[in-house]
């Protein structure tokens, strides 16, 4: 197996393993390093939490912006990452990771084998599977009407869309659907929403039909979603409403999974690493919130600066002749983006 996997698998100098904020910047700093990079993140997008659990708040602590939004905040990591075009492989979750010789690791995914002389996992609180929406009849509608991550607002044009739940993910989806989408309606089994109190207000602002008390019983349809049953848990009265995409908003639950069985040094549930953001596997290091040393501090910013640390230190694994210390980005001539723009001052 193992001559199969040299010969038959795609190699790259690193593989990273998770494409939230920390994985975007260490896909970024690896073209800075002259390494070629893929990418493998299991969610169908890039972003991490901030994509899948708060795309609408504002980040008030990202070094250089007083505030910014936290989608807006991945678009821009996704610019600066593609300047180099690391291969990046969505959908695809990393089920194991075997040590081949002393210089190549093999990643085997739920799509294949890459190899890779150099791992860096960024797999944040793990890999998110979404919470099912409890209607019996949910499961044959999926990917049919049924979205567990919002799409691109424009997929919602002039629909009708049903958004279950009562956290920050719902009340956001449903505020960023209301401008495109025909009729916007959440539920929500709860009378108090666990979200932000400014967008509670708006909510109750807004056109959307907020029902509270309210919980999804049935879907109907033929091909796709045409409609759901509405009960309310207090009353017990149910009510049939027409729509044509049910967006669920009870977010995701998070695992290491897999990543338990690597032989990794597990605390809890973080991967213990040196101060080369280095694991007990010479040559796979974690960074971000995955990780953790002595004063370890989760932030976005944390793991920006881990990032570096990691490929740095990778940079020197993959060749031991070449210097770990980077020297200053801004004495480079040769970025992408100065030959696509202005040239360098
Ligand atoms: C509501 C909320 C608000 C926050 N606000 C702030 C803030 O204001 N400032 C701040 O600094 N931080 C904030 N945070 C924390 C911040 O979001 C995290 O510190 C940050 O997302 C960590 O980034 P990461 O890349 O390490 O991990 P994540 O963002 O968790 O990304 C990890 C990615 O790895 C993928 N993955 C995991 N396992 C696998 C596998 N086996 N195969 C393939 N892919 C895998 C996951 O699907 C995920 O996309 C907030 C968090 C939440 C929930």
């Amino acid at each position: 197996m193992g001559m199969d996997i040299h010969h038959g698998a795609e190699q790259t100098d690193v593989a990273v393993i998770g494409g939230g904020p920390s994985g975007l910047f260490a896909a970024f700093y690896c073209g800075m390093r002259g390494l070629s990079c893929r990418l493998i993140e299991s969610l169908p997008q890039l972003g991490g939490q901030l994509t899948a659990l708060y795309p609408e708040k504002f980040i008030y602590d990202v070094a250089g912006f007083s505030k910014i939004r936290a989608g807006d905040l991945i678009e821009r990591l996704k610019a600066q990452m593609m300047q180099f075009e690391p291969d990046i492989r969505l959908s695809e979750q990393v089920l194991k990771l075997e040590k081949l010789d002393e210089r190549l690791f093999a990643l085997h995914t739920t799509q294949g084998v890459h190899t890779a002389k150099a791992v860096i996992i960024c797999g944040g609180i793990g890999m998110f599977t979404p919470r099912k929406l409890p209607a019996a009849e949910a499961g044959d509608f999926e990917g049919r009407g049924i979205d567990y991550l919002m799409k691109e607002t424009e997929a919602y044009r002039d629909k009708r869309v049903l958004v279950v739940g009562g956290g920050d993910s719902a009340v956001d989806y449903a505020l960023m659907l209301e401008p495109v989408a025909r009729q916007v309606t959440l539920i929500h089994r709860r009378d108090q929403f666990r979200a932000h109190e400014h967008s509670v207000r708006r909510l109750y602002d807004s056109s959307i039909n907020v029902h509270v008390f309210t919980e999804l019983q049935a879907i109907h349809g033929g091909d796709r979603v045409e409609g759901a049953t509405l009960l309310n848990n207090r009353t017990k009265e149910t009510r049939e409403i027409a729509v044509d995409v049910i967006l669920s908003g009870l977010g995701f639950s998070a695992s290491l999974g897999p990543m338990k069985t690597w032989g990794l040094n597990i605390e809890g549930n973080e991967i213990v690493v040196n101060s080369r953001m280095e694991t007990n596997i010479p040559g796979v290091f974690a960074v971000g919130d995955i990780n953790t040393y002595p004063g370890k501090v989760k932030l976005i910013v944390t793991g920006f600066g881990e990032a570096t640390i990691a490929v740095n230190h990778a940079k020197t694994y993959i060749d031991p002749s070449a210097r770990t210390n980077p020297g200053h980005s801004s004495s480079r001539t040769d970025m992408p983006v100065d030959r696509v723009t202005t040239g360098s001052r």
